[in-house]
């Protein structure tokens, strides 16, 4: 093909008429993997996305104000909310997600980790082989470009790390804040009194106990890696092209033996007349966790019923498309810390050390600001925290009841590959971090509640899919909670915690039966956002949408490369776990097609 050298955003009029591969969703995974495909000088690659570039302001750059936040609710944001959870009393809840080029990585809270190997482990237990941590590992480290911490903060604060567990070469940045808040110490110094230990670093599969975690940061700007590094990388080759303020409305499929994705279908806002772009080799599906299961199912595959029901024509019956939602719940604990003088919380309270220590960044990028996330995470297995056992707490089968067959199958798969792993020290069951504002955030690691994403009209624009979360409807779920707030408390009377002066505000002093601080979580708590498993990977009679190539069942040539495809959750903030899946999607790309070049070129 001779590809005709254009600006990298190209306008509906100015597109090919095919591309050899159509990626839907520039996004975290979305960039990734169109920028290792369009490697390639001899393919094409277009991307379309549903937002439009950044403008490159703070708070997508500062890791202080970059935490997300400030995007929240803007034209950044799909602003999603979901349906009301029965479990929760029916609260609903808001639920961020990015629509700009980058994606939800423009936006995350920087933690950059991998789970534990157990966690990965889980994933080929389940029916899906080749995929555990040390076949993950070769991708974990081709995404990353780890800068380890100066000897002078590694020192102060005791940060360990294994320089051979990390990548060099990627396109995201790992690395350290220039800037630790002081009561860290008291925090690492806490845990550690009550018998936890530091592992050396969560990267080379042991990201269990106490742990540094890297932040997604570029270490000598200070500022935010993110997805658009993958953009930046590739926006000089002429065989990539970018939409943007696009959205993509449909796949038109043909049927033979197995389903083709012929054509992508796409309109710029509703109302407006739809497009297509001819897909010559593959479509790739890279919209994340809730849109592209809704993608799916407005292209007739997905569950028959929930199609028919709104008069959507079937074109493959998969059950499993939008099913196994899962995530991390996230619950506060707030104190207010009498002694400390020197705390995040000072930067909210305190308008002239704001703007004193906003001046030190743009001068140095020195100071708080540099500072996105917590970078010390403690991963709990259950029996740090209960000398109860996890089956005490399992729902009985026949409560599964409602669910179509290979649904519960394969949730019952996954729920004895969880229990075993929950018995075990090498999966954690809860997550606690300390916030320098004063704060611990509370998740468990390991849900056993799943929820669902279905879309609720035959046309895309019209409407947000119905996202359901369902989370802390499994007791055990709740139970791990409960366990873990108490625990917080015994982490605060050590003398280490006493040191700051700490009085828990919420849930407080009125949360003291499990009754009370089960109630209270129910209130109180939101979503990590770390949503997986709506296009999971897994065999088809276990609900799996995707098989071990990432290509949706019953279909030629479709993949989904997202967040989505992790069948189980590891216990871990999910972005380098994506950008690996991402990697690892682009090898199996590449290799298909040399392949089939292979085989065509034969007489
Ligand atoms: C507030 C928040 C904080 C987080 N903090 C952390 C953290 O600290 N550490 C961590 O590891 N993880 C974190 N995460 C999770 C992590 O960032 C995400 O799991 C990950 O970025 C998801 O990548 P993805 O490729 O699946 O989806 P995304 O990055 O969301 O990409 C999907 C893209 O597809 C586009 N799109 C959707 N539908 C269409 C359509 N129809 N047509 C065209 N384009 C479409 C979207 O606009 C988006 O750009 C956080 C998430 C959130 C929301």
């Amino acid at each position: 093909t001779s590809i005709p050298l254009v600006p990298r955003f190209v306008s509906p009029d100015e597109i090919l008429a095919e591309y050899d591969y159509v990626v839907i969703g520039g996004g975290t995974s979305g960039l990734a993997v169109a920028n290792r495909l369009s490697e390639d000088s001899s393919k094409t690659v277009l991307v379309i996305e549903s937002g439009p570039m950044d403008d490159g302001s703070d708070s997508f750059k500062i890791p202080y104000l970059g935490r997300g936040y400030l995007n929240f609710g803007t034209k950044y944001d799909w602003n999603v909310t979901t349906v009301p959870t029965e479990s929760l009393g029916n609260r609903t809840i808001i639920m961020p997600q990015a629509r700009v080029l980058g994606g939800t990585s423009s936006i995350n809270g920087m933690q950059f980790a991998r789970g534990a190997a157990s966690d990965y482990d889980a994933w080929e237990e389940l029916g899906n082989e080749g995929w555990n941590f040390k076949s993950l590992d070769k991708y974990f480290k081709k995404s990353e470009n780890f800068t380890a911490p100066s000897e002078k903060l590694a020192e102060e604060f005791g940060i360990t790390y294994d320089k051979s567990a990390h990548g060099y070469t990627g396109y995201i940045h790992s690395s350290f804040p220039r800037f630790l808040w002081p009561l860290l110490k008291n925090w690492i110094g806490s845990l550690k009194s009550l018998g936890h230990t530091v592992s050396q670093d969560p990267a080379s599969g042991g990201a269990l106990q106490l742990f540094w975690s890297p932040n997604s940061l570029n270490p000598d700007m200070q500022t935010r890696s993110f997805a658009r590094e993958y953009y930046d990388g590739a926006q000089d080759r002429a065989n990539f092209h970018v939409l943007v303020d696009t959205t993509v409305t449909k796949l038109v499929t043909s049927r033979g033996d197995k389903v083709k994705v012929d054509a992508v279908e796409f309109s710029r806002s509703a109302g407006t007349s739809e497009k297509r772009v001819k897909v010559k080799k593959e479509a790739v599906l890279a919209a994340g966790s809730i849109f592209s299961p809704q993608i799916l199912q407005v292209s007739g595959i997905g569950p028959a019923s929930l199609l028919k029901s709104l008069g959507i024509e079937v074109v493959v019956d998969l059950p499993g498309v939008g099913a196994n939602l899962q995530g991390h719940v996230y619950i506060p604990v707030i104190y207010q810390m009498a002694n400390v003088s020197l705390a995040a919380a000072n930067l909210t309270t305190n308008a002239t050390f704001y703007n004193e220590m906003y001046e030190l960044y743009k001068a140095k990028q020195d100071g708080p600001f540099t500072n996105g996330g917590p970078n010390v995470v403690a991963m709990l297995p259950l029996s740090d925290i209960t000398p109860d056992s996890p089956e005490t707490f399992q729902t009985p089968s026949e409560s599964l009841s409602h669910l179509e067959p290979s649904i519960s199958k394969g949730y019952q798969s996954q729920l004895k590959i969880l229990l075993n792993r929950l018995r075990t020290k090498h999966m954690a069951a809860t997550e606690l971090l300390w916030l320098s504002e004063g704060g611990i955030i509370i998740s468990t690691m390991h849900p056993l509640s799943r929820g669902s994403i279905k879309t609720t009209s035959p046309a895309l624009l019209s409407k947000i899919p119905a996202i359901s979360t369902n989370y802390l409807s499994h007791p055990l779920d709740t139970k791990i909670a409960i366990e873990t707030l108490k625990y917080t408390r015994k982490i605060t009377a050590t003398a280490e915690m006493q040191e700051l002066g700490l009085v828990e505000v919420l849930p407080g002093a009125s949360a003291n039966t499990n009754e009370q601080i089960e109630k209270a979580i129910k209130d109180g708590s939101g979503w990590m956002y770390h949503m997986v498993g709506t296009c999971a990977m897994m065999p088809r009679d276990l609900g799996g949408v995707v098989d071990v190539e990432l290509r949706v069942y019953g279909t030629r040539n479709l993949r989904v490369v997202d967040a989505s495809v992790q069948p189980l959750i590891p216990a871990a903030h999910v972005q380098a776990t994506v950008y690996a899946i991402a990697e690892k999607a682009a090898d199996m790309i590449k290799a298909g097609s040399l392949w089939r070049e292979y085989y065509n070129s034969m007489p």
